[in-house]
């Protein structure tokens, strides 16, 4: 298998929709999942590059992977679901020490995703015409804004200068996996933000992208599916 240029991780808790959000951009539709076991990648041929992206699992019997999932990554996507504050709080209390591992320039987004389900989602953004069947919107419990104090608290959390990295409003992102809303922008933007890193670092010799083949999750503790 050749080698992966680069590698972007998903991280979050269970069931705020990351396997959708991967199979939506993947594989172009919506369609039902089951919870995670360990994780999963994809590759994806992003102009001459070969982009890996890892599908990990937010429940908390696999949480120990998580590190090793993120080793050398170049971007980690951090997920919640905006009809629930608690996935947010869980990406600072569990999932951005998980992060330590990942490459030293990492960008890293945050993506509310589900928000199809809010009563401000306006529908007429809809990609493929699939409109909610029902009119029963909830009131969202997470806003862009608490998104972009999370994203400052990352930078701050790395020791990042504020003033270099990319702004909150460019890194944070709110998203429907089940319409398709802002999922191409999303992971194409995260990717377009990668690819010169990449470009830097094979040119200095760091390349450091893991080997897929060395990668793998210990077959003793999980295993490898979708
Ligand atoms: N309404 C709505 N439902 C969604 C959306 N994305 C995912 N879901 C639903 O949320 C549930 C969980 O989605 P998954 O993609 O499996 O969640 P996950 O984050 O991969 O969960 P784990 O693998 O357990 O970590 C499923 O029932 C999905 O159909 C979305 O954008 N809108
Ligand atoms: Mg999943």
């Amino acid at each position: 298998m050749k080698k992966p240029d680069l590698k972007v991780v998903l991280l979050g808790d269970m069931n705020v929709g990351k396997t959708s959000l991967l199979h939506r951009y993947m594989e172009r539709r919506f369609q039902d999942t089951v919870s995670t076991v360990g994780g999963a990648f994809y590759l994806k041929q992003w102009g001459p590059y070969n982009i890996s992206i890892w599908d990990t699992a937010g429940r908390e019997q696999f949480h120990g992977l998580g590190s090793m999932y993120c080793r050398a990554a170049s971007a980690v996507i951090l997920t919640y679901d905006v009809s629930n504050m608690q996935s947010l709080l869980e990406l600072e209390d569990r999932f951005l020490g998980l992060t330590d591992t990942a490459s030293d320039d990492c960008i890293f987004a945050v993506v509310g995703n589900k928000i199809d389900l809010t009563e401000d989602y306006n529908s007429d953004s809809d990609i493929e015409g699939e409109r909610p069947r029902t009119s029963s919107k909830i009131r969202r419990q997470v806003n862009l804004e608490d998104a972009f104090a999370l994203y400052k608290r990352i930078m701050k959390y790395k020791m990042l200068d504020e003033n270099v990295v990319p702004a909150a409003e460019k890194m944070c992102f709110e998203t429907s996996a089940k319409t398709g809303y802002n999922v191409d922008v999303l992971f194409e933007g995260v990717f377009n933000m990668v690819i010169p890193l990449i470009v830097k670092k094979k040119a200095s010799g760091l390349d450091e992208t893991v080997n897929l083949a060395q990668s793998k999750p210990n077959k003793s503790k999980s295993r490898c599916c979708k």
